[in-house]
């Protein structure tokens, strides 16, 4: 736990909301958004961070840029107590919001650049040197002179990773930044991130809905849910029986002729499609006797056999539990 760069143990954040109950009457109510989680980040891990709407993620970030001050349990980013030392915690991390900005509406990309020189005291041979960088690799070049109000979405978040990343920080927060953009920016931005990752040794902690850039992105990824740990470990491990409950796989027959349903021990159709079927065996179970079985009873022409899609055990997860 001491050598890692992000450290929760035990954090729990609650909230008081205050509820109008009838024209006079006002119930207090309490909101666990964080309950009680604990884990670390090495420094250089890439880790995702996931969970469906207002599982306590945001809350957790919030918590550790400082922003918020846990209501119990112990938390440290580089050996700093986010919510006592905010401004010093500050050179050391880079915060990306997806739906948010914090670059200046009606600057040109450089201009807000510069601000942000001033504002983290960055050293002018470092900022030149990192701006150049991301300037280069997130094709920037064009955009400098172009007030942000005037970039796409795509443009913006490219501007807005720069940014998080001038003062060299050690840990990098993203929360959702490849929302709402299309293929081709989604592929600049997760090439970026990777390469930030493995040539510089940047803390990466991902928050997204877009499991393609955990699947991209991420060889270990945390599931939060009611404000709780439920998974913390390898993404395949996501697949494993034991954390999903019962996670499947599928096989897919083309046969040489329509025919009803085919009767396969140890796996059951559930779709059929003119000559196709689509069998569901349980997934740690091996594909080859049911292969051999299939051939031996029915006019086979082609095959394949197909993982359990992460969006599906992951909804299977969240249902699970919720
Ligand atoms: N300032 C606040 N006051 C009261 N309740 C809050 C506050 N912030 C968050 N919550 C509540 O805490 C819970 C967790 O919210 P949080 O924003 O952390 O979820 P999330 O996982 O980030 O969700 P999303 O994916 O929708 O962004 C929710 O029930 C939310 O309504």
């Amino acid at each position: 736990m001491d050598d890692a760069l992000i450290s929760l143990d035990g954090v729990e954040k609650v909230f008081d909301v205050r509820r109008r109950v009838g024209l006079m009457r006002r119930e207090k109510r309490q909101v666990r958004a964080v309950d009680g989680i604990s884990f670390a980040v090495a420094r250089g891990e890439m880790v995702g961070y996931i969970g469906p709407n207002g599982a306590g993620k945001s809350t957790t970030i919030k918590m550790l840029t400082g922003i918020l001050t846990p209501s119990g349990g112990r938390l440290r980013v580089a050996g700093i107590d986010p919510a006592r030392e905010r401004v010093r915690l500050a050179q050391r991390i880079g915060v990306v919001f997806g739906q948010r900005t914090t670059l200046w509406w009606d600057l040109p990309l450089k201009d807000s650049y510069g601000l942000m020189r001033r504002m983290y005291r960055v050293p002018r041979a470092r900022f030149e040197e990192n701006l150049e960088r991301c300037v280069d690799r997130l094709d920037l070049g064009e955009l400098l002179d172009v007030p942000v109000r005037q970039l796409s979405l795509g443009q913006r978040m490219r501007g807005d990773i720069a940014a998080a990343l001038l003062h060299d920080p050690d840990v990098l927060y993203l929360d959702e930044p490849t929302i709402g953009l299309d293929v081709v920016s989604k592929a600049k931005v997760r090439g970026f991130l990777r390469q930030l990752n493995e040539e510089r040794g940047t803390t990466v902690l991902l928050t997204t809905h877009d499991l393609q850039d955990i699947e991209q992105l991420c060889e270990r990824v945390m599931v939060i849910d009611h404000g709780r740990l439920m998974y913390d470990g390898a993404l395949g491990g996501l697949h494993a029986a034991g954390s999903v409950g019962e996670s499947e796989r599928t096989l897919v027959v083309d046969l040489e002729r329509e025919l009803g349903p085919i009767s396969v021990p140890g796996a059951r159709v559930v779709k059929v499609e003119g000559p196709r079927q689509w069998l569901a065996f349980p997934a740690g179970a091996s594909a080859a006797p049911l292969v051999s079985a299939v051939a031996a009873e029915y006019p086979l022409v082609d095959l394949s056999v197909r993982e359990p899609d992460i969006e599906d055990v992951i909804a299977r997860m969240y249902a699970g539990r919720g």
